[in-house]
C-alpha cells in the first residue's frame, strides 16, 4: 500500500527533528521533510502538518534545566514562533498556525468548526501546521501528546494517509535505543495487546509518550480506515521511499471497514467526563428504538452538564457506551434522589432520553 495514490495526508513531525541538540529550532532535519511536504504539493496531495517542537525550541532562551510546567508553557509559547517561522522559511508555500486543546476536539460544535477551517484552507493551498495549545491547557484540558493529536486531527480531516516522522525507522518488538537485536516490524495489520507490550515509552528528554503513544495514535486512524506510516525523519532516503511508493519504516494497515466518522469521534476523540450506570435488563438500548430515562439510572459518577460526554456502564463495571448527555449530572442526581411519583420539577428526565443517540458509540467490551 502506496502514499502515492492517497489524496490528503497527515504528517506528524516529533521534537527530536525540529531541535537535535534538545533546544532552539534547527533546519537540518527539517528542510527534508519540506521539500517531501512541497513534492506532495506538485503531486496535486493535499497535506496537514502536525508539529511538535515549541517546548523544545523555546528553551533556548530559558536558563533552567528543570522547567516547571508554568515555565514549560512560556518555553512553548517563545518557540512556537520560531518553529513556525522556520517551517515558513522551509515548506516555501503559505501555512497556516492552528493550536489546539483536547477540550476544543471534543466540544462537537468547535471540532466541526476546526474540521470546515482546515478543508477550507487545504481548497486554498495552504498548509495548515497544528499543534497543542501548550500555553493554555491543564491536565484535563490536553491531550499530552502530538502523536494522538495528529491521529484525532486525521480523523477529522479524513485523511486518507497518516505518517509519524520520528527518531527511530519505525516500531520495532523492543526498544532498539536499548536492545541492539531489536528488530523492526514492517507491516502491522493488527493492534494488539502484544503490539502495545513492545512499545516503550521516550527516552529522550524531547520526545513525549515515545512508542506507546504512537501505537494509540495508529489505532485511532487505522479504526478510520486511514493507513499509517513511522518513519526515520532523520533519514533523507524515507522521504524519497515514500514518494516511490515503499514502505520505509512500519506501516499500520488501515480498516477495511472503518468506523463510521461521528461515532468515531465520539470512541477515539471524546474523553468522558462523568459516568451513569444503568440497569442491566436496558443494556439494548442501543440497538433499539428505546430510550434511557432516568428510572433506568442506578448511579451518577462525577460532574457533567449538557452537552458533555459520558460512560454508559452497568453495575459489573461493564463499559456500554459513550454518548452526550441531555441532562446535567445535577440534575440526574436529584431527580435519583426525588420520589419518581412526586412530578414538582419542570424537566422530568422519566419520559425524555437522558442520552442524544445521534452521537452515541457503542463500546466493544459491552
Ligand atoms: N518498540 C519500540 N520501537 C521503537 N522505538 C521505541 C520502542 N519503544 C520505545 N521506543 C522509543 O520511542 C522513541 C520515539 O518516541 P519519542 O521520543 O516520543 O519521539 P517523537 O518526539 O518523534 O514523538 C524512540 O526514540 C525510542 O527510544
Ligand atoms: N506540544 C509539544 C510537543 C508534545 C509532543 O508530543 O512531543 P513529541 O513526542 O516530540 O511529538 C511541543 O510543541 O513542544
Amino acid at each position: 500500500m502506496s502514499i502515492t495514490d492517497k489524496q490528503r495526508l497527515v504528517i506528524k513531525v516529533g521534537s527530536a527533528l525540529i531541535a537535535p541538540t534538545n533546544s532552539g529550532c534547527s533546519e537540518k532535519y527539517l528542510k527534508n521533510i519540506a521539500q517531501f511536504i512541497h513534492q506532495c504539493r506538485l503531486n496535486d496531495q493535499q497535506v496537514v502538518l502536525v508539529s511538535s517542537g515549541s517546548v523544545a525550541a523555546g528553551r533556548q532562551w530559558f536558563n533552567d534545566p528543570a522547567p516547571s510546567m508554568a515555565i514549560k508553557k512560556a518555553m512553548a509559547a517563545a518557540g512556537q514562533t520560531s518553529m513556525m517561522a522556520m517551517w515558513d522559511r522551509l515548506i516555501n508555500l503559505p501555512v497556516a498556525q492552528i493550536l489546539l486543546t483536547h477540550a476544543d476536539l471534543c466540544d462537537r460544535e468547535r471540532y466541526v468548526s476546526i474540521k470546515e477551517t482546515i478543508n477550507s484552507l487545504l481548497d486554498n493551498g495552504i498548509i495548515p501546521i497544528v499543534n497543542e495549545n501548550d500555553t493554555v491547557t491543564s491536565e484535563e484540558l490536553k491531550v499530552g501528546d502530538n502523536d494522538n493529536l495528529a491521529a484525532m486531527t486525521a480523523a477529522a480531516v479524513n485523511a486518507d494517509a497518516f505518517i509519524m516522522c520520528t527518531d527511530v525507522d519505525g516500531l520495532y518488538d523492543k526498544n532498539p535505543h536499548k536492545f541492539s537485536d531489536a528488530t523492526l516490524l514492517k507491516t502491522i495489520d493488527t493492534i494488539d495487546e502484544r503490539i502495545y507490550q513492545m512499545a516503550g515509552g521516550a527516552i529522550s528528554s524531547t520526545g513525549t509518550g515515545g512508542m506507546q503513544t504512537k501505537i494509540e495514535a495508529a489505532e485511532k486512524a487505522t479504526a478510520q480506515g486511514i493507513d499509517t506510516f513511522i518513519v526515520n525523519g532523520f533519514e533523507a532516503h524515507s522521504f524519497h521511499n515514500l514518494l516511490e511508493g515503499q514502505n520505509p519504516g512500519s506501516h499500520f494497515i488501515g480498516y477495511e471497514t472503518p468506523m463510521e466518522p461521528s461515532q468515531h469521534w465520539m470512541t477515539h476523540t471524546t474523553k468522558a467526563c462523568g459516568e451513569v450506570v444503568i440497569d442491566e435488563d436496558k443494556t439494548g438500548f442501543t440497538d433499539s428504538n428505546e430510550v434511557l430515562t432516568s428510572d433506568d439510572i442506578i448511579a451518577v459518577k462525577g460532574e457533567f452538564s449538557v452537552g458533555d460526554t459520558i460512560l454508559l456502564t452497568t453495575d459489573d463495571g461493564t463499559q456500554v457506551a459513550k454518548a452526550t448527555a441531555n441532562y446535567s449530572s445535577c440534575l440526574l442526581n436529584y431527580i435519583k434522589q426525588e420520589d419518581s411519583s412526586d412530578s414538582s420539577s419542570a424537566i422530568q428526565p422519566q419520559h425524555h432520553s437522558i442520552i442524544s443517540k445521534k452521537h452515541l458509540a457503542v463500546l466493544e467490551n459491552a
